[in-house]
C-alpha cells in the first residue's frame, strides 16, 4: 500500500493497526491517511473487516496496536480511547437509526443542544434546504421513503459540524437506482461543505462513483489505498485485480523487464518488471485492453455477448482456449460463434509471478 498524500494535508492518519475480537486479529497493518475534504471509501468482500475499522475510527472499538489520529490529535491506540462523543466524528448507519418519535427537524437538532433554541432552528433549517427536506420538516421517520430517511440521517450527522464523517454501507437498503442518485446527492454536499468522509461499502461502482480515494480490504489486509483510476488500472496485488472491475490473466513468460510472451504474441507495457527472463507471469487483460483490428492475424472466437447500451460486452476464445472479455462498441455486431479479429493494446502491463495466486 502506498502512502500518497502530503503530510501537511493529512486530516486522518491511521498507523499500522490492528483490531481484535478477544484473540482474533481481524484488521492487521493497515495504514493509510485521509485528506482534508476527501471522500474515501472501504471497498471489500463480507467479513473483510470494513465496519471494523470504520468502528474503531470512531471509537466504538479499542485498537490492539497501531494508532489513530485526528487533525493531530491522538484517538486511539493500545493504551488510549477517546469516546466516541469527544471525537466530533459524525455517523451515518446503514438502518439510518432515526429516532422514531422525533420529527425529521427533532431529529436533525438532536446533536444541537449546546446550541441555542434560536441558533438551533437556524442550524436546523439550513440542513433541511441542504438535504432538499424543507417541507417534510414536520413529519416523522415513518411517514418518510428510505432515500428521503436517509437524508435527514445525513443531516443529522452533519448537524453538529463533525471533523470527519462516517457512512456504514448507507445505500444498501435501497434499490439501485435511488442508490445511485443519493450517492451522487451526497457527494455533492460533502464537497460543498468541504467535510472529509469514509464511507463503507462492498459496491465497486458505488466506491469509483463517490471516493476520491478507494481503500481495499480482504481478509482484515489493506491491500490497496489509492484513486479508483489506479486501481483500475494499476492494482496492487492480485486480489485488487480480481476485485476491482472485471478482468482476466493471461498466461505468459517474461522476455525482458517490460516484454512478455503469449500465445498471442510479445505484449509490450510501459513499465519495467524486475522479474528474471523466463519467469512465468500471469498478464492482466481489462476489457478495454483488447479491440478490434481488421489487420490483426489474431483471431478469437466469439462465445456469448451482453448488450450494455453504448457497448456491448463480449466473452471471446482465444486460440489456446483462453478466454478473455472485451467492449465493442454496439454498433460493431458479433454473432456467437462468430471469428473477430482482435489485438491487445494494454498501456498499463500489469503482471503477477504466478505463484503469487491468492
Ligand atoms: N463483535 C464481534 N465479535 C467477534 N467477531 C466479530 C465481531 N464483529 C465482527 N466480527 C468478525 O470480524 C470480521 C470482520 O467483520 P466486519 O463486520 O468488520 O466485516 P465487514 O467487511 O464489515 O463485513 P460485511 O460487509 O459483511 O458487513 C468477520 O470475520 C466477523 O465475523
Amino acid at each position: 500500500m502506498a502512502e500518497t498524500q502530503p503530510v501537511s494535508q493529512a486530516l486522518l492518519r491511521v498507523d499500522d493497526l490492528e483490531c481484535r475480537y478477544d484473540t482474533t486479529v481481524v484488521i492487521r497493518h493497515a495504514h493509510f491517511s485521509l485528506n482534508r475534504g476527501d471522500i474515501c471509501c472501504l471497498l471489500g468482500p463480507s467479513g473483510c473487516g470494513k465496519t471494523t475499522l470504520l468502528r474503531a475510527i470512531a471509537g466504538f472499538e479499542p485498537v490492539a496496536n497501531g494508532s489513530i489520529e485526528l487533525d493531530g490529535e491522538r484517538l486511539s491506540d493500545p493504551n488510549t480511547l477517546v469516546a466516541p462523543e469527544k471525537r466530533q466524528v459524525g455517523m451515518v448507519f446503514q438502518d439510518y437509526a432515526l429516532f422514531p418519535h422525533l420529527s425529521v427537524a427533532d431529529n436533525i437538532a438532536f446533536g444541537l443542544r449546546r446550541l441555542t433554541a434560536g441558533q438551533r432552528r437556524v442550524r436546523v433549517d439550513e440542513l433541511l434546504e441542504l438535504v432538499e427536506l424543507a417541507h417534510l420538516a414536520q413529519r416523522y421517520p415513518h411517514e418518510l421513503s428510505g432515500g428521503q430517511q436517509q437524508r435527514v440521517a445525513l443531516a443529522r450527522a452533519l448537524a453538529p459540524q463533525p471533523r470527519l464523517l462516517l457512512l456504514d454501507e448507507p445505500f444498501s437498503n435501497l434499490d439501485v437506482e435511488l442508490r445511485r442518485q443519493l450517492s451522487q446527492e451526497v457527494r455533492q454536499i460533502l464537497k460543498q461543505l468541504g467535510i472529509s468522509a469514509i464511507m463503507v461499502t462492498h459496491d465497486q461502482q458505488e466506491a469509483f462513483a463517490l471516493a476520491d480515494q478507494v481503500g481495499v480490504l480482504h481478509g482484515g489486509h489493506l491491500h490497496q489505498w489509492d484513486s479508483p483510476y489506479n486501481l483500475y488500472h494499476e492494482p496492487a496485488t492480485r486480489f485488487v485485480a480480481n476485485f476491482v472491475g472485471q478482468g482476466f490473466f493471461l498466461p505468459g513468460v517474461m522476455k525482458n523487464r517490460e516484454t512478455v510472451n503469449t500465445e498471442i504474441g510479445e505484449i509490450t507495457g510501459n513499465r519495467a518488471y524486475s522479474f528474471a527472463p523466463r519467469t512465468p507471469v500471469d498478464v492482466l487483460l481489462r476489457p478495454d485492453d483488447i479491440v478490434l483490428d481488421k489487420s490483426s492475424p489474431l483471431h478469437a472466437v466469439v462465445e456469448q455477448r451482453t448488450f450494455a447500451g453504448s457497448n456491448t460486452l463480449y466473452r471471446l476464445r482465444l486460440p489456446s482456449q483462453q478466454v478473455v472479455e472485451a467492449f465493442f462498441n454496439s454498433h460493431d455486431a458479433f454473432l456467437p460463434g462468430e471469428r473477430v479479429p482482435v489485438r491487445i493494446q494494454a498501456d498499463h502491463l500489469i503482471l503477477f509471478e504466478r505463484r503469487d495466486a491468492v
